[in-house]
């Protein structure tokens, strides 16, 4: 009901936007910051991140991709998705920091819900979840990855994922941490948090972040192979194991959804984190000097 809610006000924040689709011979789809492949017949599609310069995940950004997800969803033709970045060497550098300074509060909770409804939408969609890590997944980067079913990454020492939100000055809140912690176990997920730290390929591989690391240059044709497999299995019996492993988390938030936003709001307008969030980007900013 929360969920259905709050779709139909990102639809209507969607059409608020004018944003206009593309269809390209029916199988392509796109708005501005999400690109769509859809091979109906195969019941498959590829969704790319593409929000330059770094698929941040800002509001605009969340709004359209929860629309596109919502098409698909509504197309009982589809059964599988892979999530994957149209640029390459970054996957998504996480939450949109402008979001979440100088703004008022009402945009703070503005944004934080629609954070929520992407989990949420994510975390307990039917389809299948590929995710092609195909560069660098920081902290929110990292949990749209960790939403998904299966999770293969790109075999480059370059890029990193983790949630580092300590680093920042910032808390992973409580559904991020439970995402990881059962997605890499208690101790490992307490150690990693602490210190906010952000793991190369094997190293995430290892902890359990990933599924599977795979060259750089096989890592669609591996998203397609293991989506393949997934599709082997009967949907109904899929659907409902997917919920029940998934849906007490899901309603851990979904109860206490105002709550959440609340805390978030109080906690980010606060000017120490503020402070943390100005330092940290100028971090960025002097990086490239
Ligand atoms: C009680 C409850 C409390 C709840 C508290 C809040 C919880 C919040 C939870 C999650 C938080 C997040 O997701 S925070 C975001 C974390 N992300 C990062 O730390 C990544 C930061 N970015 C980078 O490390 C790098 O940009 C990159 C490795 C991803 C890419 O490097 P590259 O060299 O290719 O690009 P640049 O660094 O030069 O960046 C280009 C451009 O983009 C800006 N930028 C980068 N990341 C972000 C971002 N996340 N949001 C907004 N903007 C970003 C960067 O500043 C550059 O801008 P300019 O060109 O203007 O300088």
């Amino acid at each position: 009901m929360a969920l259905a809610a709050a779709g139909r006000v990102l639809l209507q924040a969607g059409s608020r936007l004018g944003r206009r689709e593309v269809v390209d011979g029916a199988r392509r789809f796109a708005n501005k910051r999400v690109e769509v492949e859809a091979d109906e017949a195969a019941g498959i599609a590829v969704m790319k991140l593409k929000n330059p310069p770094v698929n941040s995940l800002s509001l605009e950004f969340l709004t359209e991709f929860l629309i596109s997800l919502e098409k698909l969803e509504n197309n009982k033709n589809f059964r599988g998705v892979i999530l994957t970045s149209e640029r390459p060497g970054v996957f998504s550098a996480g939450l949109d920091l402008m979001e979440m300074y100088g703004r008022n509060p009402a945009h703070y909770a503005e944004y934080w819900r629609a954070v929520q409804e992407l989990w949420l939408r994510l975390y307990l969609s039917n389809m299948i979840l590929v995710c092609a890590i195909n560069g660098t997944s920081p902290a929110g980067g990292c949990l749209m990855a960790l939403t998904c079913d299966h999770r293969i990454m790109a075999d480059n020492p370059k890029y990193t994922i983790g949630l580092n939100e300590s680093q920042l000055g910032i808390v992973a809140p409580f559904w991020f941490k439970d995402n990881f912690v059962n997605t890499v176990g208690y101790r490992t997920a307490e150690h990693a948090l602490q210190l906010g730290l952000l793991f190369p390929p094997a190293e995430a591989l290892k902890l359990g972040i990933v599924d599977e690391v795979v060259p750089e240059d096989q890592v669609h044709s591996k998203a397609q192979s293991v989506m393949a497999q997934w599709m082997a299995i009967p949907d109904h019996s899929r659907q409902l194991t997917k919920n029940m492993m998934r849906k007490a988390m899901a309603d851990n938030l979904i109860k206490q959804r105002e709550a959440d936003i609340q805390n978030f709001v109080s906690f980010i307008s606060r000017d120490s984190i503020q402070k943390s969030l100005h330092t940290y980007l100028e971090k960025l900013k002097q990086k490239k000097g």
